[in-house]
């Protein structure tokens, strides 16, 4: 054999036992979380381009095939913004939470079930017929109360129709999954104090369904590498912290990651033995964090 032969011979080996490096680090993960449920929280803000958006779904797809039984719930914050603007509608937050009129609550339901949730459902489907997707009322799988007591700074305001979720029932979702779905779900739940609907944050949904299946994981992608130690002022990633180490942060956090790390805090007191935030700008993020040692993002853990 010439020695340029050789060399190719070299760096193909090479480039095999890379690639197969990768394959068998998935082997414990395969293993460990095989027939577990993952509950994946998709972001508004996640959902910025068609590239990352369509390799979300092939994650998806993956741990489905993997032996997984994912469950997605996605948000929508930024297009439901865009709508309100179109219509000429007002919208403000407070807590990380919209200010919610009757409304507005029309509009969230619209562009929520209407529009995001399709277009997930939509990009799932593309890899066989497995995403189903219905709104949280359905079937009562989450039923919420009015949120009281909220105010900004000590002043009291009225929320309107936020809710806080008093119950799941994970019945139709184990239904989907046992059947091999993949269950795509809006953050809407049904009023259990009167009629109509509430506009639930998507973290906090997400957070309670995965209590509610006895998930393994609760995945947040958002638009942020993970939960910064002091944000804005650095971007150093807390890269793991227990739930009470995380409960005596909650107090200085702000907007948006307010809902998030509470969502994150309430799974794992709930029993879900993992919750992680993951930058949803970086291509692949849920394959990574699942079947990979790498640590990415924040990790919280029960202690
Ligand atoms: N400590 C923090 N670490 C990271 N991001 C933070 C922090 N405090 C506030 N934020 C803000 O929270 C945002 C994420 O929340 P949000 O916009 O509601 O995301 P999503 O649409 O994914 O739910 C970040 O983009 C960042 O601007
Ligand atoms: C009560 C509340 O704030 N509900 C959210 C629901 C959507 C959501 O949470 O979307 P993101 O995950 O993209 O932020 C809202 O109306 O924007």
């Amino acid at each position: 054999m010439s020695t340029l032969e050789s060399a190719g011979t070299g760096a193909r080996r090479h480039e095999a036992l890379a690639k197969a490096g990768i394959l068998t680090e998935a082997l414990p993960w395969l293993s460990a979380l095989h027939g577990k449920t993952v509950v994946v929280k998709f972001g508004g803000n996640a959902m910025v381009d068609d590239e990352l958006k369509a390799a979300f779904a092939k994650d998806i797809v993956f741990l489905r095939y993997a032996g997984l039984r994912p469950v997605v719930v996605h948000g929508g914050g930024p297009q439901i913004n865009a709508q309100l603007d179109k219509l000429g509608i007002e919208h403000r937050f407070a807590g990380g939470l919209r200010v919610t009129t009757d409304e507005t609550m029309d509009v969230v339901r619209m562009v929520l079930t209407g529009q995001v949730q399709r277009e997930i459902v939509g990009l799932i489907n593309t890899h066989g017929p497995f995403a189903v997707g219905m709104s949280g009322e359905d079937a009562d799988t989450m039923k919420a109360v009015k949120r009281q007591g909220f105010d900004v700074d000590g002043t009291p305001i009225d929320i309107g129709r936020v809710g806080d979720i008093e119950s799941v029932d994970p019945g139709a979702l184990d239904a989907l999954l046992d059947d091999g779905r993949i269950p795509v779900v809006s953050s809407i739940a049904r009023a259990a104090d009167g009629p109509g609907v509430y506009n639930v944050n998507a973290d906090t949904a997400a957070a309670a369904l995965a209590v509610g299946l006895g998930a393994e994981k609760l995945v947040v992608l958002t638009d942020v590498e993970g939960l910064y130690a002091d944000w804005p002022a650095s971007d150093e990633v807390i890269s793991r912290l227990s739930a009470d180490a995380l409960a005596a942060l909650l107090p200085t956090l702000s907007s948006g990651m307010v809902p998030k790390m509470e969502a994150c805090l309430r799974a794992v007191r709930g029993g879900v033995p993992r919750a992680h935030v993951l930058d949803g700008r970086v291509p692949h993020a849920l394959l990574l964090e699942v079947f990979t040692d790498e640590g990415i993002g924040t990790m919280v853990v029960p202690a």
